[in-house]
């Protein structure tokens, strides 16, 4: 490949930008005399924070606009967080690179010294229906002579982490993987309670990082090189999972997957109508479409 600067776009937030360095460095350890270049946008996602994302377009708020650049040869690549991606992406691109998974569970954050268990009324900050849904029966176990009323909070994870110390709220639900990559895993202002991925079930993608890129480009042997197989497939997996099910951001779902022994595990839950459904299904790895079907069945 001829020697040339990779002109990166992501997002303007911190934690975009800290992705957008994993990536870069992964590009710089595969010795191949890569040389990279930050485009930093601001998307529509992160310019309208006072509504909830399902209001104004949903997952491409953070997407199309890099898209776009990607078409218009702008830039070479597009780091996202996997979990923010629509379904479907443009013509021409697609997800080319795909990293090793971080930490995908969601996290209870409270300020460091709190005691939920001394309060009537438990207030949750989060905007994700499948969070709402999820913590509301995961409450009633933590705390049973407690109610938990959640309330809409958007914004990056310091505007979260930000309300959370203005005692906004008594807690706030985040992920494990953003709070990692922040540096924020080992800071004394919080507490952390993690949620099991089985009993709290993320989002699909959640803790991936996905490089977006033109299909057939000439970076394909370096991108190769940054892939993790494993993360790829869960990836591929819980993706088409979601695109079966059709759900709108209206719809609480969670999936999740990993590999166990050679085989694939899956997870997921959902809420339409009026019944939640839950589902914990094997399969195996070369036979992810089955096992995707099979999954979107269970969940729809
Ligand atoms: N929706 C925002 C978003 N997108 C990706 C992450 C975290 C990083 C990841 O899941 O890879 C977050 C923050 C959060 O949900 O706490």
């Amino acid at each position: 490949m001829k020697e040339k600067t990779i002109r990166i776009g992501t997002r303007r937030s911190k934690l975009a930008v800290v992705q957008t360095n994993l990536v870069e460095q992964a590009l710089l350890h595969t010795g191949m005399g890569i040389k990279t270049e930050l485009v930093l946008k601001q998307t529509e996602g992160d310019r309208i924070l006072d509504k909830p994302l399902l209001e104004f377009g949903g997952k491409g708020v953070f997407v199309t606009e890099f898209e776009q650049a990607l078409l218009r040869g702008e830039i070479d690549l597009a780091v996202h967080s996997a979990k923010d991606m629509p379904m479907e992406l443009e013509e021409g691109l697609g997800i080319v690179a795909v990293l090793k998974r971080e930490d995908p569970r969601d996290v209870l954050v409270t300020l460091a010294g709190s005691d939920l268990s001394r309060i009537k009324e438990v207030r949750i900050g989060t905007s994700s229906l499948r969070r709402k849904m999820q913590i509301q029966e995961i409450g009633k176990r933590l705390w049973p002579d407690q109610t938990v009323r959640c309330e809409d909070l958007r914004g990056n994870v310091q505007t979260r982490l930000g309300k959370l110390a203005e005692g906004r709220f008594d807690a706030i639900i985040l992920a494990a993987a953003g709070l990692k990559r922040l540096g924020l895993w080992e800071d004394s202002r919080y507490q952390y309670h993690c949620f099991d991925c089985e009993i709290f079930i993320p989002a699909g993608g959640q803790g991936i990082l996905a490089v977006e890129g033109r299909i057939n480009s000439d970076l394909e042997p370096v991108l190769k090189r940054l892939d993790d197989e494993e993360s790829r497939r869960c990836l591929f997996l819980e993706r088409k999972i979601l695109r079966l099910l059709d759900a709108g951001c209206h719809e609480p779902v969670g999936v999740y997957s990993r590999q166990r022994d050679g085989r694939m595990e899956v997870f997921g839950m959902s809420h339409r109508g009026e019944e939640t459904k839950k589902i914990h299904l094997w399969g195996e790895i070369t036979e992810l479409d089955s096992l995707a079907e099979l999954a979107a069945r269970g969940l729809s």
